[in-house]
């Protein structure tokens, strides 16, 4: 679909006609369909159109992918052997069939649209469309690699279904509900061999084919020629031995980095006598698990065994910086600012840190990360890894496609990088199992996973729970690095804080509930997001962050906005709201809108602004450092820039300590030379204090107050640093 030649409208109107024919399809419940294409007429018709899909890619730009979740439904968790067999002509529209398994060759190339999708046959001579969702991207692994010619496809409890294009077919959601079957399986019926008896072929011979297929990159080829040869009845244990090290390989290329664990004997504490190709293997399994000091520990082994290996030497480096930031949260920020501009697509290599931090109960809020000891306002809490990350290039020509995916049980729709976020977080916990476990704890409301995580030896992947999750845990991110969009910020005071397409899921932060006050923000950098206290908090105090901004004008749309995640915010913002007249709160609305008429006016009316200000302050009833004042802050802002341009110094410094305020920050010292000047509380800290405590600064430059300008300053840095999540750029920003 073209964005640029359908307007909003149109696209939302053609979404929704989609979504109602897929609703009245669930009317056909039980029905077997009787207008089924012949087999020749389907090959024929699927040709064509993966076709036009490949030339429509290839030449469009700007282009929409829609893509429709059905109703949940869970995976397949029964063993093979407890399933029968069906067949085509048995099958019945809108369901799951329970209990059965459908074994299907496939009888056209696959094509990639929103799906993988293929026409296979039965041994009973029909044909049937199959769409296989969740797989890798073209670029990761080909169509054609997944289903290669005459492909065997075992659907366990095949769910038989209209799709959105009016077709009748097989939707494949869970990527463990469909088991690409081996040549060398007994199951293969006997007509739908190829290529001869391969095991008849010597296991040398198949592991050579193997090489073969690594020296083309073709990885999955080669997996699946070494695990021929290692079932093969004649391997000798020798051989085994060496082909498991190639498979490994093999693995490692495709980000199976359990397999390749597995395929090297490796173990936590088990004895590290393995070869120098092994050691290096199970060092980068190790590294790209996150699971940094037992890569040191490899590392450190084959070091010492094999001196001369260069690779140990640079590997050595790189791990003992992971094991440093994952210990002590120490950072060089301006290089991870650097190699997120550098990337393309900015997943950085760094380690997590997590600061003293436990997850434990919040009343009312089910789990919540609290601090286990006292912090000051700018430490450091959180540097995370993303465990999965979406990127989507904004205002470039990358940009020019993204995917609607639209969820036709909850109606929620997403734009931008949801869609390719649920594949990547599907497909790590397929290939890695030993990463399910943190992500399947995570808050999925009141979906329930499928209880077991394993069935006839592979994972079962839900995708279910992963969208569950994925959607009540998402965190959107600016695509590029994040001292780029703060810059911008602080630069220019009109920018709208759009919502972000790239997006991504932290664990650890995860776990931090909303707060419309909130006492710690997040910052990114490329897939880091860093979480600093935003003032000072005692120990035992839960962490709390905005999922979304709170403005006193948009109170109604922030509470529709957090509905969606399932909760209404009772923090004291919100609570004021609910204690305040409805009158008082249609007054304020009504001044604020003449505030901002006033701002655009010419001449400016500098008293009436300032009269407007006092009657909206007048509008609250709680001190600010109970209720910040949200609704003021950014006009008092306005003044601020006005005095600092035409003003005295004193007058600078009541515009500051009337920001200070209004943000529920209780100050000594802005007014008077006796007193430093301290926060003595902090409150809610907009980006733009930055600027405020640099004008503080130079206001008391200009009284004779050194010591309380360099207070300013350090002030200025300290927000800097919650804002932005580092400061090493301070500089740089405000060229001081
Ligand atoms: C990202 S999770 C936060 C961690 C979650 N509380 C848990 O138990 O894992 C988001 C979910 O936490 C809950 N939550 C977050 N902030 C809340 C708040 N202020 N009040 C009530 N529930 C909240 C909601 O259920 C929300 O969908």
């Amino acid at each position: 679909m073209d964005l640029k030649t359908l307007d909003g409208n149109k696209l939302i109107e053609k979404i929704k006609a989609q979504q109602e024919m897929l609703k009245s399809a669930s009317e056909r419940q039980g029905q077997r369909p009787q207008d089924r294409k012949s087999k020749d007429e389907m090959v024929h018709s699927f040709m064509i159109s993966s076709m036009m899909s490949q030339i429509q890619m290839a030449s469009q730009r700007n282009v929409i992918h829609q893509s429709f979740i059905p109703p949940a439904y869970r995976p397949s968790i029964s063993p093979l052997a407890e399933l029968r067999p069906i067949f085509i002509r048995d099958l019945q529209l809108e369901i799951h069939h329970r209990g059965t398994y459908l074994l299907l060759k496939a009888i056209t190339p696959a094509s990639r649209m929103n799906a993988v999708l293929v026409i296979a046959e039965d041994e009973r001579d029909e044909a049937i469309m199959v769409e296989i969702y969740h797989q890798e991207t073209e670029d990761v692994r080909e169509a054609t690699s997944l289903i290669g010619n005459d492909a065997v496809l075992l659907i366990k409890e095949p769910y038989f279904k209209v799709m959105a294009s009016g077709e009748y077919g097989l939707r494949i959601d869970h990527l463990s509900d469909i088991i690409f079957v081996d040549q060398t399986n007994s199951m293969i019926p006997t007509a739908w061999r190829t290529g001869g008896n391969i095991l008849e072929t010597s296991a040398e011979s198949l592991k050579l084919s193997g090489h073969k297929a690594v020296r083309r990159g073709k990885y999955w080829e080669s997996i699946t020629m070494y695990t021929r040869a290692i079932a093969h009845e004649r391997a000798t244990g020798e051989e085994i031995e060496v082909i498991l090290r190639n498979r490994a390989f093999a693995f490692l290329k495709t980000q199976q980095y359990d397999a390749v664990l597995t395929d090297l004997g490796y173990h936590p504490g088990c004895n590290l006598k393995f070869s120098e190709k092994a050691l290096y293997r199970t060092a980068e399994a190790l590294y790209s698990l996150g699971r940094f000091s037992e890569c040191l520990e490899v590392t450190r082994r084959l070091h010492i065994e094999f001196p001369n290996n260069q690779q140990a030497i640079v590997m050595l480096d790189r791990v003992q910086n992971r094991c440093s930031e994952q210990q002590a949260g120490t950072y060089k920020f301006k290089q991870l600012q650097l190699d997120a501009k550098r990337l393309s697509i900015p997943q950085l290599d760094y380690a997590t840190y997590v600061g003293p931090l436990e997850v434990r109960n919040s009343e009312g809020k089910g789990r919540g990360l609290f601090v286990t000891k006292a912090v000051k306002a700018g430490d450091l809490l959180i540097c995370e890894k993303a465990f999965g990350y979406a990127h989507v290039a904004e205002n470039s020509e990358e940009s020019s496609s993204c995917t609607l995916l639209v969820n036709t049980e909850t109606e929620r729709w997403f734009m931008g990088g949801h869609a390719n976020l649920l594949r990547t977080l599907a497909q790590k916990i397929h290939k890695n199992p030993s990463l399910a476990p943190s992500f399947s704890a995570l808050f999925h409301g009141d979906y329930e996973g499928p209880g077991t995580r394993e069935v006839d030896g592979a994972p079962v992947v839900d995708t279910f729970l992963v969208e569950r999750i994925a959607s009540l845990n998402v965190f959107g991110c600016p695509p590029d690095s994040s001292l780029h969009t703060h810059q911008r910020i602080i630069q220019n005071e009109n920018i709208e804080e759009k919502p972000y397409q790239s997006c991504g899921i932290w664990i650890k932060a995860s776990y931090i509930n909303h707060s419309c006050v909130g006492n710690v923000r997040r910052a990114f950098v490329g897939d880091m997001m860093i979480v600093r206290a935003s003032r000072d908090l005692e120990a035992d105090t839960e962490l709390a962050f905005t999922y979304k901004k709170p403005s006193d004008e948009t109170a109604e749309a922030n509470k529709k906005f957090l509905k969606t995640w399932g909760f209404t915010c009772q923090c004291s913002l919100c609570q004021d709201v609910q204690d305040t007249k409805e009158s008082v709160l249609i007054k304020r609305r009504k001044l604020l809108r003449e505030l901002e008429k006033t701002c655009g006016a010419f001449p400016f009316q500098l008293a009436k602004f300032e009269r407007l200000l006092k009657d909206v302050d007048k509008t609250y009833k709680q001190p600010a450092n109970i209720v910040p004042r949200l609704g003021i802050w950014a006009p008092y802002m306005l003044l601020l820039r006005m005095y600092a341009a035409e003003k005295t110094s004193r007058e600078v410094l009541v515009g500051v300590e009337n920001i200070l305020n209004s943000l529920g920050f209780v100050v000594h010292g802005v007014n008077s030379t006796s007193t430093a000047f301290e926060i003595v509380q902090w409150g809610v800290t907009q980006n733009h204090l930055v600027e405020v405590f640099l004008h503080a600064r130079d206001a008391f430059r200009t009284l004779q107050l050194p010591d309380d300008a360099e207070r300013a300053t350090a002030y200025a840095r300290l927000v800097f640093k919650i804002v932005v999540g580092e400061n090493d750029s301070f500089e740089s920003v405000h060229g001081i």
